[in-house]
């Protein structure tokens, strides 16, 4: 108990610090009612001794006159004492949850992707109420029954030394059940406060993912792993709880048999006449206060230990290491003027597998640049490590002539604005979205931002137009719309550096031109980072660095990269040739059907009659095209959109192989014969596909017995 209450105290001590004279001041009460409640205890004595039995009324009258004038004092001392007890615990409740939300914005993106939502969630919802009830009102029950067990048991021993040597032995079993228990009680709440963070991760989860729970009929099977988490959360709930009230009550059970032996032992005594019945009574109402007393340390006793659980929880977050943190003495930069380098950089999530490497780079102060690459490549990365959610394992990133490391970012970046795929919106109204970069935009910027994405309109058409709450991650918008407002908000930032990754890659690619060309006109002459994996989109960029596999393989601008006719120019040509109406259907050009290893034998006649067979398949994200086992009959292009390809291992587990993109195609071996799919294809984003049929390609093949077998062959060596 001891270890507890110095690891508790410990932990709140520099909270409390700040306030010590409300601190002695409620000690000081505490001390009071201590005292006040012994001198109830011993007045009893003097009572039956020096004014009851010899009828001596002037004393009995002054010992009434100090118990009422006490008992008012106790009352009054008892309130302010309650009222500075609250206060205190507020000071250090408001202390933990302010350093627990600093610490979370002082952690790398590392932080993030260890911990889950009801982790953090948990550590203010969970341990710090737990904290709050461990605290003060148990630690104040502890000190002042503590001083109570003390004093009690030396006035004890002024009444009978044999008497209480029975009261201490009784007081010494009393922490047995404690002492045998203790080590169990800590465990199970541990274990429990685990089972509640799994159980709000994974509802989380779920609140999250709803459509795809849906969509795939899992409600049984989340039901199932739901009830299963109940059923254990029940179980740990009843073990700790039993325990708990083992522990309040084998110690009162004890006190019984302790008051009985006194009672008995007493009565005796003042047989003997050793005692008198003055004494008796006062010892015994002596010995109830200190029995009280420690009852009491047994009652607060688990809230202690929970309370010392979820401390520990606490302070495993607050003493990860800042990583982020900006450097009081770190360089005020009053924005970027001359360029950004990446001098020989390199980075990983994890130290064995580096994602960039040795990658050198300039960004020129008020360019437009792009990084292209497949997907993979390490564009993403390199605008997080750009914005400092990570720090380079090697190497170094300067803004003008300073280590990014020792730059004030909160002073560079003020300007700064950015774009990601996923358009995260707030819990907030649509005009507090739009603001949220920048609060003082007048209703006219605001509108004209909007506008300038295409989003006024449909806007003005939900139900309170721009007051409009937007729900549960803009889950009551369409996509289109949660892209152009987020997007929107950038543009009214005003700002001098601007990174864009992957903008609008899930609309439509006429939206995406219209998004694309607004924001570049809005940002001309400032700098642009925009990470894209087509060509298309970024075309328009004064440098372009291609990125393959975390290192740059080309740089110059888009005729430059064309003329090389290397990767860059491959990529471009992948993507072409494949149009997209506005209603969703796609095609593609027989020339483009040709360069596809599949169609290469064949005539254009027989190309012309096939694309004219394809069909516009919409894959939502999140979806599968087919999985591993099932037997295929269809062909796959992509037209518009991410998939992955995973691959269930020896032991089941399904590991990502590969990511497709537009002019990707798959599961052309269908076209031929019965054979299972060998992996699953599920869509990363909302993707348009092409398919063929093996029904409509064999009738054609049976054209030309020729052709029909070199397919087979060719299949054949590359499946
Ligand atoms: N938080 C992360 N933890 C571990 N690995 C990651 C993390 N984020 C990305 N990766 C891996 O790092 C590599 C580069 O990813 P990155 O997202 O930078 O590529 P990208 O070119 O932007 O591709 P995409 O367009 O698909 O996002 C990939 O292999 C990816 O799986």
């Amino acid at each position: 108990m001891c270890s507890v209450m110095l690891y508790l105290y410990k932990s709140v001590m520099p909270y409390l610090a700040r306030s010590k004279r409300m601190l002695f001041f409620f000690l000081m009460a505490l001390l009071f009612e201590l005292s006040f409640e012994y001198f109830t205890s011993l007045s009893i004595k003097y009572l039956i001794d020096d004014a009851i039995t010899p009828r001596n009324m002037t004393v009995f009258i002054v010992l009434l006159l100090a118990l009422l004038i006490g008992g008012i004092l106790n009352l009054v001392v008892g309130v302010g004492g309650d009222y500075l007890m609250s206060k205190l615990n507020e000071t250090i409740l408001l202390g933990l949850r302010k350093d627990l939300y600093d610490k979370t914005q002082k952690l790398s993106a590392h932080f993030y992707s260890k911990y889950r939502v009801g982790d953090i969630v948990g550590r203010f919802t969970i341990d710090i109420p737990a904290v709050e009830h461990a605290n003060l009102q148990s630690l104040s029950i502890l000190i002042v029954s503590a001083l109570s067990t003390v004093v009690g048991t030396i006035l004890l021993f002024t009444f009978d030394w044999k008497l209480s040597l029975i009261a201490v032995v009784g007081i010494a079993a009393m922490f047995l059940p404690q002492k045998l228990l203790n080590k169990k009680a800590h465990h199970y709440n541990e274990e429990y406060l685990e089972v509640v963070e799994k159980f709000s991760n994974n509802m989380n989860e779920e609140m999250k993912t709803y459509k795809i729970i849906r969509g795939f009929r899992l409600q049984e099977s989340m039901k199932r792993r739901f009830e299963k988490q109940l059923r254990t959360w029940f179980a740990l709930g009843v073990k700790k709880s039993f325990i708990h009230s083992n522990l309040e009550r084998l110690p009162i059970m004890v006190l019984s048999v302790v008051n009985a032996s006194i009672l008995g032992v007493g009565g005796y005594f003042t047989f003997q006449g050793t005692m008198t019945v003055g004494e008796l009574l006062a010892f015994y109402s002596v010995f109830d206060t200190l029995g009280l007393a420690v009852i009491s340390i047994m009652e607060v006793a688990p809230d202690l230990i929970e309370g010392e659980v979820s401390m520990k929880r606490i302070n495993e977050v607050l003493e990860l290491p800042s990583d982020m943190e900006e450097d009081e003495d770190a360089e005020k930069s009053g924005g970027m003027k001359k360029q950004i380098a990446f001098e020989e950089v390199t980075f990983g999530y994890s130290e064995a597998a580096p994602v960039i490497r040795d990658m050198s780079l300039t960004i020129p102060a008020g360019s437009y640049v792009a990084l292209v690459g497949n997907s993979g490549s390490g564009k993403s990365t390199l605008i997080q490590l750009l914005m400092r959610f990570y720090d380079p394992q090697r190497g170094t990133i300067r803004i003008d002539d300073h280590d990014l490391r020792d730059v004030r970012l909160s002073e560079l970046f003020k300007r700064t604005g950015v774009i990601f795929q996923e358009p995260y919106l707030f819990h907030a109204t649509v005009r507090d979205n739009l603001l949220i970069g920048n609060p003082d935009a007048s209703e006219e910027e605001t509108v004209a931002a909007a506008r300038a994405v295409e989003a006024h309109e449909a806007i003005l058409q939900l139900p309170e137009g721009y007051d409009t709450w937007i729900e549960n991650d803009g889950a009551n918008l369409s996509v289109h719309l949660r892209n152009r407002i987020s997007i929107a908000r950038t543009l009214l930032r005003a700002n001098e550096l601007t990174f864009l990754d992957e903008v609008a890659a899930s609309l439509d690619p006429e939206s995406e031109a219209s998004l694309n060309s607004a924001l570049i006109q809005a940002h001309k002459g400032k700098t642009v980072i925009a990470a894209s994996h087509r060509p298309k989109t970024v075309s328009q960029a004064d440098l372009i660095y291609f990125i393959e596999k975390g290192q740059i393989v080309e740089e110059g601008s888009h005729v430059e990269l064309m003329a090389l006719q290397g990767a860059y120019y491959e990529l471009w040509n992948k993507q072409q040739g494949f149009h997209l109406s506005q209603d969703g259907e796609a095609s593609i050009d027989p020339v483009r059907l040709k360069q596809l290893p599949f169609f290469s034998y064949m005539d254009n006649t027989l190309l012309n009659e096939i694309s004219g067979f394809l069909a516009t398949e919409q894959i939502r994200t999140g979806h599968y095209v087919f999985r591993q086992g099932e037997t295929g009959n269809k062909m796959y292009i992509i037209a518009r959109g991410k998939m992955e390809v995973s691959k269930l291992n020896e032991e089941g587990i399904a590991q990502v192989v590969a990511v497709l993109q537009d002019g990707d195609h798959f599961g052309e071996i269908a076209l031929l014969m019965d054979a299972p799919r060998n992996a699953d294809l599920k869509a990363l984003t909302d993707c348009t596909l092409l398919s063929l049929t093996r029904k409509q390609l064999l009738p054609l093949l049976d054209r030309n017995e020729e052709m029909k077998a070199r397919l087979y062959r060719s299949l054949i060596e590359r499946s």
